[in-house]
């Protein structure tokens, strides 16, 4: 074989890939790896994926969450499920095919975020254990953080800060979770937040115990 171009030789580098449907593609490298943008941000870039019932508190934590690592001078950004339903995955429903579909995207875009450094606070009923499962799985050095908002469907239909639970109750919505549509809890995740002796945790608690468990575990730190 005659000498490559560098073109060619650099073609020859890259291995070619099938991906699903995409067929003919090329992973490209980089030239500024995590590593470096981690040392940059002093983090280290992981998904916190906080599950629950419609109504038991996960944009709450969210938002808490993210003002206390903004106040520790450190960088997040939140994907709330609600919020990509008006763009990215506005073409989903709440059916369960759907549903996972939402899950798998939302995962693949948290994966980015953390793979750029950031703390990816996702925060999305993502009521099916598989679909939580395989986001887990997609993260690399699994650098996922499941919160599980352990609140009881009384107390998230008491509050029904959005009046879903009633229309839901008059059969006005169809498939909404806890109602009529299923929600898995998690069987093992890192964090459970749930009401004691019959009190909610305040936002700031919920969020410092979220804080200290990353500090714990070196996220909070590029080294
Ligand atoms: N049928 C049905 N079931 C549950 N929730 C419903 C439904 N229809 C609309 N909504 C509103 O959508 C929000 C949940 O969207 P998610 O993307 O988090 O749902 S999922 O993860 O795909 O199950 C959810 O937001 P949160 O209340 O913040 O959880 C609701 O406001
Ligand atoms: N820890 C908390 N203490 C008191 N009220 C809360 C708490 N978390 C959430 N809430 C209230 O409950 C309602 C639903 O919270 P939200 O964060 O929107 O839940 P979700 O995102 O899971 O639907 C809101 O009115 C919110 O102010």
């Amino acid at each position: 074989m005659g000498t490559l171009s560098v073109r060619e030789s650099k073609t020859a580098q890259l291995k070619m890939s099938t991906v699903g449907n995409s067929t003919n593609i090329f992973w490209q490298e980089s030239p500024v790896g995590k590593l470096e943008r981690q040392k940059l941000l002093n983090q280290k870039g992981c998904v916190v994926w906080i599950t629950g019932l419609s109504g038991s508190g996960k944009s709450t934590l969210a938002c808490s969450l993210s003002r206390e690592l903004y106040t520790r001078g450190k960088l997040s950004y939140i994907l709330d499920g609600d919020n990509l339903r008006h763009g990215l995955n506005k073409d989903l429903g709440f059916k369960a095919d759907d549903r996972t579909e939402n899950i798998r995207r939302v995962g693949e875009v948290a994966k980015l975020f953390a793979d750029a450094g950031l703390i990816c606070i996702a925060s999305l009923i993502s009521p099916y254990r598989k679909d939580r499962d395989a986001c887990r799985a997609m993260l690399p050095d699994a650098n996922f953080v499941e919160v599980f908002m352990n609140m009881p469907l009384e107390l998230c239909e008491a509050r029904d800060s959005k009046g879903l639970y009633k229309l839901a109750r008059a059969g006005k919505i169809k498939g909404f979770t806890g109602i009529d549509d299923p929600y898995e809890p998690p069987l093992k995740c890192e964090i459970e937040i749930q009401q004691k002796d019959g009190d909610c945790p305040t936002p700031g608690a919920m969020a410092g115990e979220v804080v200290s468990y990353l500090e714990e575990k070196g996220y909070l730190q590029d080294h």
